[in-house]
C-alpha cells in the first residue's frame, strides 16, 4: 500500500490529506507542528476586532475527522529533516522523542512565514506578526489593557489594513506605516485605494506612508518606533509587511522559485517526482501571468491540496491555474479584485490598457441601490482580460469578480464582454449592466 507522509496540516496539508483519504485507500500519516488544526487566520481580525462573537467557529476540523477516515496524526510534532535518499521523515514530538517515518510519497505544506523587519530593536517584547492562533489571543488580550493605547501596524497590505480596522474598533490609537506611499499597493490601482485611504482615515487611523521604520526602541517592552520622518510612542506593533515561504525542510533537495519557493508543475509535483508541494511553500500558475509565480492565499492552498491529493490518489488532475483573486472589507468599504492592476500588470512586463466606470447596481428608480466602481484591465495586443477590481461602499458586489477570475483563465477578451449576455431586472440589475458599459468603452 502507498505511504504518503504529510508535513504540515494546515489549509493545504488538510486539503491533500482528505482528496487522498477519500478517493483511496492509501496510508496517510500527518504531522503539524501545532497542537490544533485548521485556523483560518482569515477571520483574526474580525475575531480581535470583535466583531464576531467568539474564535470557535474559525476552526473547521479537528484531528478525530482524519483519524475517523484511517490517518496517523501527529501534532505538537516538529519534522527536523528528510533523508530523500532513504525516503524518511525525521522529527521530534512533544515529549523530546525522536520520530520516524518512512514514504513512497511525501506532501510538503508547511506554509509561509511571517517577514521580519530588519531593523534594531526587533527583539523587544509586545512585538509581535499575526499568523498564529497564539499570535491573534496574545493581541486580543493586549488589547484589553487600557495601558496598551498606541498600535503601530507596520505594513498597510493586508493583514496590515485589517489589523487597523480591528485596533480601531477596540478603541486603540492606530497608527499604520507602509514603505510605499498608499495601502494595498499590490492588489489595487491608486483609483480604489485613495478611496480606502481616506476611508482609514476618516475612521481616525493615522496614515504614515512612504515612511520605513528604522528601529525599535524600548529598554524590555518596546516604547517607541523610529522612522526616517520622526519618533512615535507606541505600546505594541503588529508587523506585516508579507510572507515568505517556508522552504526550510528541502531548500537544498528541490528546484526553487526566485523567491525560495518550491517550484511545482500543474501537478503539484516539485523537481522530486516523489515530493509534491501545496500552499504557502509552493509556486502557482498564474493564467493571467501565463507563467510561473507566488501568491500565498488560503483558496490557493486549498485548490493546491486537492490537486496533488488527487494525483497521490491516483487521479492525475492539473491545476486550472490561479489569479489570485482575493477581496477586504474595512468599515463597510468592500473593495476586490482578480489577476493583476495596472501598477502591478507593469511590474511583471505585461503591456496593458484599462477601461472604468462608476455606476449604480440598479435602475435609478430604485429605492435600494449599490454604487460600483470597476476597473477592466485588459492586454495591449491580444485584448484577453488579466485583471478586474471592484468596490463599493454600500453592498456586497463580490460575486461579479468571480466571473471575471473565469474570464483571466479562459482568456476572454475585452470585446466578448462588451456583448456579453447580462440579463436585465430592477431588482438587481440595469439594462445595460456596468460590465457591458465599460466592455463597449474600452479603447
Ligand atoms: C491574519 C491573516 C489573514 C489572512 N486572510 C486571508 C484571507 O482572507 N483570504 C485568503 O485567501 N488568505 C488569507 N490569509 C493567508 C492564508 O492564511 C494562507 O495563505 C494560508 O494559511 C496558507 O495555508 P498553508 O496550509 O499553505 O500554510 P500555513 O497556514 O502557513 O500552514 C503551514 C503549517 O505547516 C506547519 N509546519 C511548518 N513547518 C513544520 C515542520 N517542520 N514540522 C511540522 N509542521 C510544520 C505549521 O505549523 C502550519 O500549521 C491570511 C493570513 C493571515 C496571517
Ligand atoms: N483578505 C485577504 O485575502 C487576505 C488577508 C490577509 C492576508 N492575506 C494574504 O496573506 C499574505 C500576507 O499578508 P501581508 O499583509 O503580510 O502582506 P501584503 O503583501 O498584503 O502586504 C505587505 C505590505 O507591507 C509593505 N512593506 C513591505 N516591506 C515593508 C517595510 N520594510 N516597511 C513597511 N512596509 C513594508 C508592502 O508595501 C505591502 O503594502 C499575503 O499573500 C496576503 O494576500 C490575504
Amino acid at each position: 500500500m502507498t505511504k504518503t507522509v504529510i508535513i504540515g496540516t494546515n489549509h493545504a496539508g488538510l486539503a491533500a490529506a482528505n482528496a487522498i483519504l477519500d478517493n483511496s485507500e492509501q496510508e496517510v500519516v500527518m504531522i503539524e507542528r501545532n497542537e490544533n488544526f485548521s485556523y483560518l487566520s482569515c477571520g483574526t481580525a474580525l475575531w480581535v476586532g470583535h466583531q464576531i462573537d467568539s474564535v470557535d467557529g474559525l476552526f473547521y476540523t479537528n484531528r478525530e475527522d482524519f483519524e475517523a477516515k484511517g490517518a496517523k496524526v501527529r501534532t505538537q510534532t516538529i519534522v527536523d529533516n528528510i533523508d530523500f535518499e532513504g525516503k524518511i521523515v525525521h522529527a521530534t514530538d512533544q515529549q523530546g522523542d525522536k520520530v520516524e517515518e518512512s514514504y513512497d510519497k511525501l506532501v510538503l505544506a508547511t506554509g509561509s512565514i511571517p517577514i521580519s523587519p530588519k531593523v534594531p530593536g526587533r527583539e523587544l517584547k509586545n512585538i509581535t506578526f499575526m499568523k498564529k492562533y497564539e499570535e491573534g489571543q496574545n493581541i486580543d488580550q493586549m488589547f484589553e489593557h487600557e495601558d496598551v493605547k498606541n498600535i503601530a501596524v507596520i505594513g498597510a497590505g493586508y493583514i496590515g489594513v485589517e489589523m487597523a480596522e480591528a485596533a480601531k474598533r477596540r478603541g486603540k490609537n492606530v497608527l499604520l506605516f507602509d514603505a510605499l506611499d498608499r495601502c494595498l499597493p499590490s492588489y489595487y490601482d491608486p483609483w480604489f485605494t485613495d478611496d480606502m485611504d481616506k476611508n482609514l482615515a476618516d475612521h481616525g487611523i493615522e496614515l504614515h506612508y512612504g515612511e520605513l521604520v528604522k528601529e525599535y526602541k524600548g529598554s524590555d517592552k518596546v516604547e517607541q518606533i523610529v522612522t526616517e520622518k520622526g519618533d512615535y510612542d507606541v505600546d505594541l506593533v503588529i508587523n506585516a509587511i508579507g510572507f515568505s515561504p517556508n522552504n526550510q525542510l528541502a531548500k537544498d533537495h528541490l528546484e526553487l522559485f526566485a523567491n525560495g519557493a518550491y517550484l511545482v508543475d500543474r501537478h503539484q509535483q516539485t523537481s522530486d517526482p516523489d515530493v509534491y508541494a501545496v500552499g504557502d511553500c509552493a509556486t502557482v500558475y498564474s493564467n493571467a501571468l501565463q507563467g510561473t509565480t507566488y501568491i500565498a492565499l488560503a483558496s490557493n492552498a486549498l485548490r493546491t491540496g486537492i490537486v496533488a491529493g488527487e494525483n497521490i490518489a491516483g487521479n492525475p488532475i492539473e491545476s486550472p491555474g490561479v489569479q489570485g483573486s482575493n477581496g477586504i472589507s474595512i468599515f463597510g468599504h468592500h473593495m476586490v479584485s482578480t489577476g493583476y492592476s495596472v501598477e502591478s500588470a507593469a511590474k511583471f512586463n505585461l503591456d496593458v490598457k484599462y477601461t472604468d466606470i462608476e455606476d449604480t447596481q440598479k435602475p435609478e428608480f430604485m429605492k435600494e441601490n449599490a454604487d460600483v466602481k470597476l476597473r477592466m484591465v485588459y492586454e495591449a495586443s491580444s485584448r484577453r482580460i488579466v485583471g478586474a477590481q471592484m468596490s463599493s461602499t454600500t453592498s456586497d458586489i463580490s460575486m461579479a469578480i468571480h466571473m471575471f477570475s473565469l474570464a483571466i483563465e479562459r482568456q476572454v477578451t475585452i470585446d466578448e464582454l462588451g456583448m456579453l449576455d447580462i440579463f436585465f431586472l430592477p431588482h438587481f440589475n440595469q439594462p445595460y449592466n456596468y460590465i457591458n458599459k465599460a466592455a463597449l468603452a474600452a479603447e
